[in-house]
């Protein structure tokens, strides 16, 4: 596969609901809240396949239902078009 292109994180917002830039890189972040672990859980796993699939893989932490995401396309030193599928995934798994 080609080298992803650099978009930069505010081309990326304008095209997302509910999700901001990153400090000190070009990436942007998401906080998303379930209603419990086994929730987030789900949602990790399905996001995981997704990741493994176009081979684009978020940082994330996990606290029992919290998982706050942070994207960004380390081939292209920032943020790519690979992030914003990879958002609005997340954004449609969510729910
Ligand atoms: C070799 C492999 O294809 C690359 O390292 C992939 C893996 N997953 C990746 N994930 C992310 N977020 N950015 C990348 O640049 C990236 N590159």
């Amino acid at each position: 596969m080609s080298r992803p292109a650099k978009i930069g994180a505010a081309a990326a917002l304008s095209q997302l609901e509910g999700w901001a830039a990153v400090s000190e890189k070009d990436a942007i972040g998401k906080t998303f809240r379930f209603a419990d672990f086994n929730a987030a859980f789900g949602f990790m796993t399905r996001v995981a396949l997704m990741a493994d699939k176009l081979d684009h893989h978020p940082e994330w932490f996990n606290v029992y239902n919290r998982v706050e995401v942070v994207l960004t396309t380390h081939d292209a030193d920032g943020v790519s078009d690979l992030d914003v599928t990879m958002a609005r995934f997340m954004d449609s798994v969510a729910g």
